[in-house]
């Protein structure tokens, strides 16, 4: 079971789910190039995941780690995702071999797969009755060059995996948004992943006893196009929300 969690890009919008609901489960060390706003728990590394002697001495004495640190812009520029998507990738994976990490989660994205959302399959694939599903046996089909960078970062994460024994799970987030699925949007509404299934997942990719894992990231949304057996076989995943369950901003569901 890990105990000491290195949890990079702490300060940002899924860093927030996580920590919102295990703040009190790991020993944390929260990694960020911002250095935080507000109290957290746990060791603050104010450091940049390409300066490799930080992210090695961040790494000591820790089991497992949330790499999640990254620009998230889908229209980010080649000259920022290199650094920061990829090689600073790159980097954790190498200080996790070199400290004897056993666990690092990856946040992917659904940008990794978005070019097989083609003209002839939408707008119908991101509806209920849809039965197309990927299912993270996929070849990647990046959709902009962000998304080229996250199935770099999966890429990386199968090479440490097989080089060096490293248990890696590359998690295709779909949608986070808080407190409801996105409104009038079925794109949205079809991958959302509510904040307190993002950390149960997490927590779930750092528990389980697997290899190598690709995944998707998303509630368990009468809407989908993406399948979530993965992610419930292997990590035990057990989502509790659905959008299906809101009606904008209204719950009309019963809350699991
Ligand atoms: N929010 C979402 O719906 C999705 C997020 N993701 C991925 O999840 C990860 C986190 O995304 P968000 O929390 O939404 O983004 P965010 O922008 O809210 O948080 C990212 C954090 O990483 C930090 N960071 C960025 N580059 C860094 C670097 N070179 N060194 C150290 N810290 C750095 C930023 O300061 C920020 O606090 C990203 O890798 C993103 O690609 C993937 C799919 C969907
Ligand atoms: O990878 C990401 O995907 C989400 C959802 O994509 P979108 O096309 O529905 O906006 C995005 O919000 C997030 O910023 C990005 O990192």
């Amino acid at each position: 079971m890990a105990q000491s969690v290195l949890l990079t890009g702490a300060a940002g919008r899924v860093g927030s789910a996580v920590l919102g609901e295990l703040a009190d489960d790991y020993e944390w060390r929260l990694l960020d190039r911002d250095p935080p706003t507000e109290e957290m728990p746990g060791e603050f590394v104010v450091a940049d995941i390409t300066d490799e002697e930080a992210v090695r001495e961040a790494m000591d004495g820790i089991d497992a780690v949330i790499h999640l640190a990254g620009d998230p812009r889908k229209e980010a520029p080649w000259s920022s995702v290199l650094p920061n998507n990829i090689d600073g990738t790159r980097v954790v994976y190498e200080a996790a071999i070199d400290a004897g990490v056993d666990t690092v989660a990856f946040a992917s994205s659904n940008h990794a797969v978005g070019h097989y959302e083609t003209d002839e399959r939408t707008p119908d694939m991101y509806r209920k009755d849809d039965e197309f599903r990927l299912d993270g046996t996929e070849l990647p089909r990046p959709g902009n060059l962000y998304g080229v960078s996250k199935a770099t970062g999966e890429l990386l994460g199968r090479y440490y995996h097989d080089e060096y024994d490293l248990s890696v799970a590359c998690v295709r987030i779909g949608n986070l948004t808080k407190g409801h699925p996105p409104i009038d949007y079925e794109r949205g509404q079809a991958m959302w992943l509510s904040y307190r299934d993002c950390a149960h997942l997490f927590e779930r990719c750092i528990e389980a006893d697997y290899g190598f894992e690709i995944v998707y990231g998303i509630s368990d949304n009468d809407r989908k196009y993406y399948s979530i057996d993965r992610a419930k076989e292997v990590l035990g995943y057990e989502p509790r929300d659905n959008s299906a369950e809101w009606n904008g901003d209204e719950r009309v569901g019963s809350d699991r």
